[in-house]
């Protein structure tokens, strides 16, 4: 089977109406159609397995509670399940609110409307809806019939209806309202159209309290968008007593361009949406109620249904349909306020970062890079909206460490931290989660656990005992001179606790001075501070990026603690910690390097180790330096990535 050549002869090019005065394209949409909500009935008809009874019933709640007012529940005449199904609706008292009008629909036959029609008795609002097709292809495929006859028929069958509808006092219903479907409007002649609404227009005898409802459809969907429009505004401007009418349009998928067609349709005068929920119906379904209303609201008019839990919606639209909503589905789709790739990622996090500095609250004006909806507004999180995968820069990443552990990464250690990230996400060719990541973090900064050092004891005082400054100081103080700290600890590595000291200008610079005496010898780079959280519950946390005496080893270390001076030596610790286990996948056990005159106040408490650090620290960086002097922690975390991705763990996510 191959697609034709030449395919004109197969298909022919859709003929458009010409309407040169055309008003719509300079119209805009800045008003709430009627909205009629046809997923018990269109979108229902379309289902492998259509809806029973209590699907139904949960799925109509579900449309009422959401604020539609007129909602096509069934096809009664279609058998038990639609006939009961109205049945029980309008006999069960409070299941209809007031306000709600039931819609159902039968075709032009008499005993098929009369079926319909008992079904509604007990209703307070009901509209009758019947259809028949007018296009020549159904006029003489389908139906053997000529615009005559058509009209003969549909005249009177909205006769028949009127008589055991509004002008029948036992009818058992309160209000009746009446639409009639030029069935393929769209594909129709639109003179016969005109003609054939007129004929059923003086046949229901409308008012404008009452009017009666012209639903044109667009059955099969079969030109651009702005064709459909100017039908609807021919029939607009063409029909007698406007005011009598309610212009409603029903437009399908077929070419996938159902919702601009609902658009510009409206604006070429239609007042009435029928549709449904994510564009169920047949074949590529029927115009998505969800993205007409949310298109609206992102225009600032609030299309008076409510969507701000779209995540139940869409559980109940996919329990009853057994349709899964794409993951891509405008607005409620799953993936569509969310972010993989390192740039999008970069721009809403600064969208972001620029809306929490300027102050803004949740209805401030929207000013925000990729999103065009606030997810909050339909009920999703902002956890959702990035997510990591190799696609993924650094942004993404700070953005999950600030969501998950309220830490505001500095710029350079974003960078290396991505990179770590960034290698997982290759090696297990799928995306982080946000759980993993936090983890990944944890791990490589040492947060929950520092595996080879602990800071057993110590203490800072005021170094009494240092001698006068250098050159560079001579402009100094006495009392600035006396800033000098000198730390004094007990630090254990691997197991085996040392007493160490040093002295430095504060507290980080004494510990990593009485770190030298350990052979471990970092200078620290840079530093950078904030605070978590607020009240008695504030924490500090420290980044200090170090770099490796007489090499281009960089490492991060982090620390986090109520104390802010006790925040700075663990991160110092963190990075001492990173700096020993460097690239090897499993870690070397630390042996001190024995004194020397610049490790003056090493004085080991514990077993010593028969080799010292710094040969074995220098044969580490030889062998792994890296060029650029890259971050080299997280290997561990890697390697228990690696050992999970053998044996197959996956990895679910939520919505
Ligand atoms: C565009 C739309 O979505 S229209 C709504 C479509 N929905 C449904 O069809 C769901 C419910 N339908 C049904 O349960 C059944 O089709 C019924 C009960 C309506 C009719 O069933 P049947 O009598 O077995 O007829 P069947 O379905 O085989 O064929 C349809 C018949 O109705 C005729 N018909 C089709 N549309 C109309 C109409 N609008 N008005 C009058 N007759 C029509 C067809 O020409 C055909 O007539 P024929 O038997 O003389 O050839
Ligand atoms: C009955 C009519 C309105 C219909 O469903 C259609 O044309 O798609």
């Amino acid at each position: 089977m191959t697609m034709l050549k030449d395919p004109s002869q197969k298909y022919r090019k859709f003929k458009p109406l010409h309407l040169p005065n055309r008003q719509w394209p300079s119209k805009t949409l800045d008003k709430v159609p009627r909205w009629l909500a046809t997923d018990l009935r269109d979108g229902n008809q379309s289902l492998p397995d259509p809806m029973d009874g209590e699907g139904k019933w949960r799925y109509f709640q579900m449309l009422v509670q959401l604020g539609y007012k007129e909602i096509e529940i069934s096809y009664p005449s279609s058998g038990a399940t639609d006939f009961d199904f109205t049945k029980k609706l309008v006999s069960t008292p409070g299941a209809v609110p007031s306000d709600v009008w039931l819609q159902v629909l039968s075709p032009c036959r008499r005993e098929l409307i009369r079926t319909t029609v008992d079904s509604l008795r007990g209703a307070k609002k009901a509209i009758l809806h019947l259809y028949v097709a007018t296009s020549p292809c159904f006029q003489q495929v389908v139906f053997g019939m000529t615009n005559e006859q058509q009209i003969a028929l549909a005249v009177d069958c909205t006769r028949y209806a009127r008589s055991i509808t509004k002008d029948d006092p036992n009818s058992g219903v309160e209000q009746w309202a009446y639409e009639f479907s030029p069935e393929t409007f769209s594909d129709s002649d639109k003179d016969f159209v005109i003609q054939i609404c007129e004929a059923v227009k003086a046949a229901w005898e409308p008012s404008v309290d009452n009017p009666i409802i012209f639903n044109l459809p667009a059955t099969v969907e079969m030109s651009t968008p702005n064709v459909y429009a100017d039908q609807i505004e021919y029939f607009c401007t063409n029909m007698t007593e406007r005011e009598k009418i309610c212009v409603s349009l029903h437009p399908h998928n077929d070419r996938g361009c159902a919702v601009a067609a609902a658009e510009l349709a409206q604006m070429a005068g239609a007042d009435r949406v029928e549709g449904t929920l994510f564009g169920n119906g047949e074949r590529t379904g029927n115009v998505d109620l969800v993205t007409l209303a949310l298109n609206l609201y992102t225009q600032g008019i609030h299309p008076g249904i409510d969507f701000s839990d779209i995540n139940s919606v869409i559980d109940i639209v996919e329990t009853s349909n057994k349709i899964p909503v794409h993951q891509r589905a405008p607005y409620g789709g799953e993936l569509v306020c969310c972010a993989f790739s390192g740039s999008h990622q970069d721009a809403i996090k600064k969208g972001f970062s620029a809306r929490e500095a300027a102050g803004l609250s949740k209805t401030d004006p929207w000013i925000m890079p990729y999103l065009p909806l606030d997810p909050r507004d339909i009920g999703r999180n902002y956890e959702a909206i990035i997510r990591v995968n190799s696609q993924s820069g650094k942004g993404g990443v700070a953005w999950m460490i600030k969501r998950t552990l309220e830490l505001d990464l500095p710029r350079g250690l974003q960078i290396v931290f991505s990179k770590i990230v960034q290698k997982h996400t290759d090696m297990l060719g799928r995306e982080l989660q946000a759980a993993e990541i936090k983890a990944l973090f944890l791990d490589t900064y040492h947060l929950e656990k520092n595996p080879r050092f602990h800071l057993v004891d110590y203490e800072i005082n005021a170094d009494r005992t240092t001698s006068p400054a250098p050159a560079a100081e001579a402009g100094r103080t006495a009392s600035s001179r006396n800033l000098r700290r000198r730390f004094k600890g007990v630090i254990e590595i691997d197991g085996n606790e040392y007493t160490i000291e040093g002295i430095g200008n504060g507290a980080l610079s004494s510990l990593a001075n009485a770190l030298k005496s350990l052979g471990i010898d970092l200078d620290v780079a840079d530093y950078k501070e904030h605070s978590i959280g607020a009240g008695r519950e504030t924490k500090a946390a420290t980044y200090i990026e170090c770099t490796a005496a007489n090499s281009n080893l960089k490492v991060w270390g982090v620390g986090i603690h109520q104390d802010v001076v006790q925040a700075s030596l663990i991160a110092l610790l963190s990075a001492a910690s990173s700096f020993l286990d460097s690239r090897s996948a499993s870690p070397v056990p630390f042996r001190p390097k024995k004194s020397t005159a610049a490790d003056q106040h090493l004085v080991p408490t514990a077993e010593a180790g028969p080799s010292r650090i710094e040969p074995l620290r220098r044969q580490v960086l030889a062998e792994n330096e890296p060029a650029s002097g890259a971050d080299v922690q997280g290997s561990q975390v890697v390697a228990r990535l690696e050992e999970a991705a053998e044996k197959g763990e996956a990895n679910g996510h939520a919505k």
